[in-house]
């Protein structure tokens, strides 16, 4: 399993634009068959993602966890964002069309993959006890209506793994879309330093890029994402971005709290 240690801010100014991309950006994967998993060490996240081929394919168990099976002290948010497939989890299985977010709590040992075309995006933080496993089919969570279409930025954002909604230890989870003609995502930008965020950008053109602000709020930097890569974003740095065509977005958080609206908003004539 990829492993990538945290970073503190101060280490920033010195990267090269590749130095920052091996740091935030996880770009593999989706890989024919195989289910790949990245470690980072901000607030202990793993990653994945898993496109199952003719054959179903099994939720690993990387050695670095030193766990009998994946989810042994984890809980996992899972979205779809391929055409439909199924997960099966503890000989329960579930059909998830695109968008459709499966929760599986910890103590499940067996979970698997099916179905071609599907891509499924994993999302797994520590937890402290299990919950139930819950499917939340699209539209079914609570979609917030955000931004206008005067600054480019008009999109719903579904919450779905969220203290008012499927319970969980740590993971919050939802889907943001944005409507044709707007390309900014989460502006005005902002921070929460008790979570870190990860996010998968999906639905892109394949010669299409996000253009993608990390860093702290008056020492930003940027990635140039592709379709199916995800960024890390650790406490301290704003995740906001702006695409050269339309797409969608995972977005996930773990840590201190479930807390949706304690961020710290950064104004635009504050960012450097
Ligand atoms: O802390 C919350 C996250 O950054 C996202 O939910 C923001 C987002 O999806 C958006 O503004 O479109
Ligand atoms: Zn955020």
């Amino acid at each position: 399993m990829d492993q990538r240690y945290a970073t503190n801010p101060t280490e920033i100014p010195g990267l090269t634009t590749q130095g920052l991309r091996d740091k935030f950006l996880v770009e593999d994967l989706f890989v024919p068959g195989e289910a790949r998993t990245v470690y980072t060490h901000h607030d202990r996240i793993v990653l994945g993602g898993v496109l199952p081929a003719g054959e179903p394919v099994a939720l690993p168990n990387p050695d670095e966890l030193r766990a009998e099976y994946f989810l042994q002290r984890r809980e996992v948010g899972i979205v779809n964002v391929g055409s439909t497939g199924t997960v099966t989890a503890d000989g329960e299985t579930y059909e998830l069309p695109n968008c459709a977010v499966l929760y599986i709590g910890s103590g499940t040992r067996d979970v698997s993959f099916s179905g071609e075309g599907a891509a499924f995006y994993l999302f797994s933080a520590p937890a402290h006890t299990s919950y139930p496993t819950v499917l939340t089919l699209p539209g079914e969570g609570n979609t917030l209506e955000l931004g206008d279409q005067v600054t480019s930025n008009r999109r719903s954002l579904e919450q779905v793994v969220h203290a008012n909604g499927v319970q969980s230890c740590q993971v919050v989870m939802g889907v943001t879309r944005l409507h044709d003609g707007s390309m900014w995502n989460t502006m005005p930008a902002h921070t929460h330093d008790r979570r870190t965020e990860c996010y998968l950008y999906f639905d892109l053109d394949a010669d299409a890029r996000v253009l993608h602000l990390c860093g702290e709020p008056t020492e930003t930097r940027h990635l140039v994402v592709a379709d199916r890569q995800a960024i890390i974003s650790p406490s301290w740095s704003v995740h906001s971005g702006v695409g050269t065509s339309s797409y969608a977005f995972v977005w996930a958080m773990a840590g201190e709290n479930q807390d949706f609206t304690d961020m710290d908003a950064v104004p635009p004539t504050e960012i450097r």
